[in-house]
Formats: structure tokens, sequence, C-alpha cells
């Protein structure tokens, strides 16, 4: 992704302190409690964190999907200069796209997969008969599928595990998306078939200008897939850097921490570090930073003071950290303090 596009061009998608809440029974759950990132056109970018910190809520917020008790309480999630937020998702229909982990519940097991590659062409492109015949068969070879004017009346069952997500995907582009929110695409998949996909998704990005949103737990998929990085922690993003930056120089106690976490990261026989404990549910909006009862370098103020995101000076690309830690070349109660008053102010 070249720097000079990014100066001149808008996002074209851009998430503003997004927030959803769930209102259950027992309690308000807040599982996006404030998150911004922005997606570029032909860009990917990953959303990485724990399992429960609120990356699918996230993707399903972006798609208007989130369901009851769900609700989006704030934010904005600019798309075309609309705020789906408040003028809704109709107007923008198969503009954003998902894929999810696991294809064999995403395709329809008495439909061929031609018929449901087709229906999304008759509701997003207006395609119909021999004309949206030809166009699902083209679909099929741009995800790679041999043999597509034959597998194209097949069944879900026919195919393998890879295949059907290949058919996912087809099935995604058959709403012309701009974006594509991939939430963990892979994850179903045995490794030789995951790279494969991660290769077609690089494909259609770099041919087609799809942008990415890879949602996944996994560093390594990161590493390989993405340009930028959001690390995302029990509904706050707690760093952004561009990917070669976050690997090189991880500045949040977390994300190093889940670096740590990736095999060949650790010295061969020692025993991989997992991160002990689990992301808390977020039940009240955070006076403090949600990471500390686990943080090996929490310090007292941590669990008293909301960290906010702070600038990381060394890096020319945008780089930023909500830990109390930084800026780390200022007194520590002076640090404390700025991050206190900044949350005071946006309240
Ligand atoms: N329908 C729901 N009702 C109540 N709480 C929910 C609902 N869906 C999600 N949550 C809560 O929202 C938080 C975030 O969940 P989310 O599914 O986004 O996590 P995730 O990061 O995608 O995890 P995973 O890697 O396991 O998919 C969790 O605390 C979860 O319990
Ligand atoms: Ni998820």
């Amino acid at each position: 992704m070249s720097e000079t596009q990014r100066v001149t061009d808008a996002p074209l998608l851009s998430v503003r302190d997004l927030r959803t809440v769930f209102h259950t029974e027992r309690e308000d759950i807040h599982a996006v409690d404030g998150v911004s990132f922005d997606i570029y056109e032909g860009e990917s970018v990953g959303l990485v964190g724990e399992s429960g910190s609120g990356k699918s809520v996230t993707a399903r917020s972006i798609l208007g999907l989130v369901d009851e008790p769900g609700h989006i309480e704030g934010g904005e999630i600019m798309f075309r200069g609309d705020n789906l937020v408040e003028d809704g998702w109709d107007a923008h229909r198969g503009d954003i796209a998902i894929v999810f982990q696991d294809p064999s519940n995403a395709l329809n097991p008495v439909y061929t997969v031609g018929n449901q590659i087709r229906e999304a062409l008759s509701i997003h492109q207006g395609l119909s008969g021999s004309e949206a015949r030809e166009e699902a068969v083209n679909l099929l070879e741009t995800v790679g599928i041999p043999d597509a004017d034959r597998r194209v009346d097949e069944y879900p069952h026919e195919l393998s595990g890879g295949m059907q997500q290949r058919a996912v995907i087809a099935i995604a582009l058959a709403c012309d998306p701009d974006v594509l929110v991939c939430d963990e695409p892979t994850t179903a998949l045995d490794v030789t078939i995951q790279a494969q996909i991660l290769d077609l998704l690089d494909d259609l990005r770099r041919e087609e200008g799809l942008a990415l949103l890879f949602i996944t737990h996994d560093m390594g998929v990161i590493e390989e897939a993405t340009d930028r990085v959001n690390v995302i922690y029990a509904g706050e993003v707690v760093e952004h850097a561009s990917t070669e930056t976050l690997f090189e120089n991880p500045k949040h106690p977390y994300t190093q921490a889940l670096l740590e976490s990736i095999p060949g990261r650790t010295d061969p026989g020692q025993e991989l570090p997992t991160i002990p404990g689990e992301v808390p549910t977020p039940t009240a909006p955070a006076t403090d930073c949600r990471f500390a009862p686990r943080c090996p370098k929490a310090f007292d103020a941590c669990t008293q003071v909301h960290p906010e995101p702070v600038d990381i000076e060394e890096t020319e690309t945008e780089h930023e950290a909500a830990c109390l830690l930084y800026p780390d070349d200022r007194p520590r109660e002076e640090v404390v303090e700025r991050h206190q008053s900044k949350t005071e102010d946006d309240r």
C-alpha cells in the first residue's frame, strides 16, 4: 500500500468511536466500547485479539447485523460519505460483504452452489437467466474453482472444505462489494488450504481493489495477510500500527504478550507462553485499563485511570497505543495525569 495514496484519498470505510451494547436481563455488555479504525481502498486491515474481545460484534456492527438485545449506541460508520449508523445500510447493501469461519454453515445444503451465487447476483446486480449463470461460472473461476462450468451445478456437500470456502467467497463477490470482512476465514481449514485461501484473498485485493478487514485471533494470519493492524482487547483498540511496525516494535503489553504467543518467536524447546487469565466481559464503561489484572507491567494507576490512545513518536506511519506507560519520555505522574484529563474532557 503506498503512503502517498493514503495521504490524498479519504478512507473507504471509517469507523469512529463505535459503541455496541447488549442489554441482557442480568447486565449491559459493552462488547464494542469506542472502537475506531480506517480502511482505504485495496488495503488489508487486521483486527486481532483473543476470544471474546469484540471482533465479531465489530464486524456485525459494520454490516448492520447486530441482533437483539444488541444495539449500536454511539459512534459513526462512515462509508463513501454516508454515516451508516444514522442513514441505515439500505443504500449500501452488498457494498460491504462478509465471509465467516465455517463455510458449511454459510452455504445452504439444499441449493446448488450456482443457485446461491445467482440469487446474490439477482439481488445485488439485477442479473438473471443465462447471463446470471455465465457470471456465476466466471465468479467460480475467479475464486480458483477448477472445472467451474460443471461445479456450478454441484451441491455444497460435493465440494471439499477449501472449495466450499472459495464458493462462499464467490457468493460474497456476487454482491460486488468494495469491502470484504473476513471473520476467521481460515480457522476451520487445514494449514495448506488456509494458505491458499489467504493467497486468493490477496489476489482479489490486488486485482479487484477489494479492501479487506481480517478478523482473527491468529497473529500468524495477521503477519501474512495484512498491511495495518488494530489490536482489540475487551471492546477497545489498544494499539494500531502498520503490520511491520507492530511486529518489530510492539508497544502495548497486551500486543507484546500476543506476539510472544506465536510459535517460532519463542526459542525452540521452550514452552509456548499463553497469557494467563481471560478477557473480561465489559459490563460498564471503562474507568481503568481492562488489561491491568493480566498485565506484567501494571502499576497502581492502571486500575484507576482509563488509558487514552497516545502517538508513538518514532514511526512515520501512524502508530498509537492506549497504555499509561506512554509517552515514556515523561515523568510517570505527569503521563497519568494527561490520560486522566483526556478521559474527563471526552465525557
Ligand atoms: N448476542 C449476544 N448477547 C450478549 N452478549 C454478546 C452477544 N454476542 C456477543 N456478546 C458478548 O460480546 C463480547 C464480544 O464477543 P465477540 O463475539 O465479538 O468476540 P470475538 O472477539 O469475536 O471472539 P471469538 O474469537 O471467540 O469469536 C463477549 O463478551 C460476548 O460474550
Ligand atoms: Ni468472533
